[in-house]
């Protein structure tokens, strides 16, 4: 069985993943940590009747004897923390939680690699948004002009999101630094042009009734080609979580992006 802790349990993404833990046979949940819960116990809730004990504070989750896996879904502010502090409790991060910066990622790799833990920092675990941002790294080699428009909530906190972010490495990987647009352009409306990742713009929508959606659009001459994900609903990342969790245990890296575990 492999013992899993899920961070960040009352909310969307944890309370999610807090089920898929208990319906998947070869994992056991051995708690959940939310400082925001007022229970102590997950049966006080009426949609769970299992004895599973409710942590406020992460330090507490160290009573229980043996965790294998940290799953994080908590807010950018304490992810880094939170991934600290399961490495330096030789407890495997699945860590869903965005706006971590390249400099975090590096560090807790480096972290991993001194106490040889396998574990990953996955920005989106929807299989369709990995093969986007792989068919759009492919693209363009042959299309450097793009933009990406990503598509969130109005309760999401960071921007632009993880995903775009991963997404913007993964095309520059492929093309490099590229100048787009008119090298005179000028915004009248401050921002108008999105964000700029080494020339290419990035756009973030915050709207109620999205969950999580990006098209990654490409110009060329005469031309032009859209690579667009969609989640429709939450459970849309739950086969990349449970498959990270089971993948972490033979793996002694902390790998950013799930394409690493597939
Ligand atoms: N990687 C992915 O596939 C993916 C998918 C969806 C969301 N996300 C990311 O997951 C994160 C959570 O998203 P959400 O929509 O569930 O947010 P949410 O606001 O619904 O939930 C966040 C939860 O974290 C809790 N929390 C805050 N501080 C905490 C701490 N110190 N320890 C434990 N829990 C703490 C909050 O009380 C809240 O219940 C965001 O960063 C989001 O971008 C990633
Ligand atoms: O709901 C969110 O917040 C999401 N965030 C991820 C990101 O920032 O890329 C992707 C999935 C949903």
């Amino acid at each position: 069985m492999i013992k899993i802790i899920v961070a960040g349990f009352k909310g969307k993404m944890g309370s999610t993943a807090t089920k898929m833990v208990l319906d998947t046979p070869g994992f056991e949940l051995v708690g959940v940590l939310d400082p925001h819960a007022d229970e102590s116990n997950l049966n006080e809730l009426s949609e769970y009747t299992e004895d599973i004990p409710v942590f406020h504070r992460k330090e507490d989750v160290l009573a229980e004897t043996s965790v294998d896996v940290w799953i994080d879904f908590t807010i950018p502010e304490v992810a880094y923390e939170n991934t600290r502090f399961a490495l330096e409790n030789s407890i495997r991060p699945v860590v869903g939680t965005t706006g971590l910066d390249e400099e975090d990622v590096k560090e807790l790799q480096r972290l991993a690699d001194q106490k040889r833990i396998g574990g990953l920092i996955a920005p989106n675990f929807a299989i369709g948004a990995i093969l986007m941002m792989q068919f759009a790294a492919q693209a363009a080699k042959y299309f450097p002009d793009v933009e990406i428009i990503e598509l969130h909530h109005d309760n999401k906190l960071d921007a632009p999101s993880g995903t775009a972010i991963k997404t913007a490495e993964m095309i520059v990987e492929e093309r490099g630094a590229h100048q787009q647009g008119h090298p005179d352009e000028k915004e009248s409306l401050a921002g108008a042009r999105g964000a700029d990742y080494q020339g290419m713009k990035i756009h973030s929508v915050r709207l109620p009734g999205l969950v999580a959606h990006q098209q990654v659009q490409f110009g060329s001459t005469g031309e032009g080609l859209t690579i667009r994900h969609d989640s429709y609903d939450r459970s849309s990342f739950m086969t990349g979580v449970a498959l990270a969790c089971t993948k972490v245990m033979e793996n002694e890296q902390l790998v950013y992006g799930l394409e690493n575990l597939l």
